[in-house]
């Protein structure tokens, strides 16, 4: 799929070339991040239609992870299934590894070693993601954009489609505004809404949240429920531990590259005799405030 979207990229479209997901393999893993990630198939594995699904059956499944900056390795032995209908809250310290995985998880880059596999229903968008920065094309509107990507995965109606997708996330009052006129948190919003156009069965979502007001961010992730309660599977990264108590499933708390704790939030405060998330947390790290752990060389 994400060959689909490249492809269809013309000069006139809103996906700006420099923006387009980076092709298999490449490491060009600059912030300059594509806001129209997706299951590559050529780097996931593919199951075929004919399986039956099952509820306890994950539609994305990644197994024993690595991944290498050059010498320096940011993932070591990383397994995360994604469920249909839940919420998985991917937390962790500055540095931990959460963009890496969820770049792996969303097919753009390979890790070094592991699988990715996706389980789901062959549809036209397999997954769906937003980028920590997400970007758009100047000189288009809001709805132009969403419409481009409505008609990009076949939806019958794109304008249609693109308005509903504006509602859900609050952004139909600036339909008409240029992108390049929207501020920060609205740019994400509208990413957010990019990222489940075509309704794919995995939506991945790395810092929803991340700079938008307390109210918004509530929005977000009751939207990121309410897509839960749709049926897909939803990935979210952040670092807003209440919200995501709020509303995670499950939560995977990522350190130094390994996945040091996973399970509700009600399993974790119990195991560590916690009584916040934000205890669980602090109690799993160690509780460091005023460093960034590096990994590998500090240079
Ligand atoms: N392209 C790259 N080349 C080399 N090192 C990288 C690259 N991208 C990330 N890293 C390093 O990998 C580690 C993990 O980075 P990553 O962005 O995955 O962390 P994160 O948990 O998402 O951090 P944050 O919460 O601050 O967004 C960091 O030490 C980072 O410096």
């Amino acid at each position: 799929m994400t060959d689909e979207l490249s492809q269809s990229t013309s000069p006139q479209s809103p996906v700006s070339p420099a923006e387009s997901v980076p092709e298999s393999g490449s490491e060009s893993e600059s912030e300059s991040e594509s806001e129209s990630g997706s299951g590559s198939e050529s780097e996931l594995e593919t199951e075929s239609e004919s399986e039956p699904e099952s509820t306890q059956r994950p539609v994305l499944e990644a197994a024993g992870l690595d991944h290498e900056y050059g010498a320096v390795s940011v993932l070591e032995d990383v397994s995360v299934t994604l469920q249909p209908g839940t919420v998985t809250a991917l937390i962790g310290p500055n540095g931990s590894g959460k963009t890496t995985l969820i770049r792996a998880l969303a097919g753009l880059h390979e890790p070094t070693a592991g699988t990715v596999a996706y389980h789901g229903p062959d549809t036209a968008r397999q997954i769906g993601y937003l980028p920590q920065q997400p970007s758009f094309r100047p000189g288009f509107t809001v709805i132009e954009t969403l419409r481009f990507y409505a008609s990009l995965v076949g939806t019958p109606n794109p304008e249609e489609t693109a308005r509903a997708h504006l509602d859900r996330v609050g952004l139909a009052d600036a339909a008409s505004r240029p992108v390049d006129a929207l501020s920060g948190g609205m740019t994400r919003l509208l990413g957010i809404a990019q990222a489940t156009i075509g309704d794919p069965p995995v939506v991945i979502l790395d810092e929803p949240g991340s700079g938008l007001d307390p109210g918004m961010s509530m929005h977000v992730f009751d939207v990121a429920a309410e897509l839960a309660a749709d049926g897909m599977a939803v990935l979210l990264s952040s670092h807003d531990l209440e919200l995501v108590e709020r509303v995670a499933d499950e939560v995977l708390l990522l350190d130094d590259g390994e996945i040091i704790q996973r399970g509700s939030t009600a399993d974790l405060k119990s195991q560590l005799d916690a009584d916040s998330l934000w205890d669980v947390y602090r109690n799993a790290t160690g509780g460091d405030t005023d460093t960034v752990t590096v990994q590998g060389d500090s240079a």
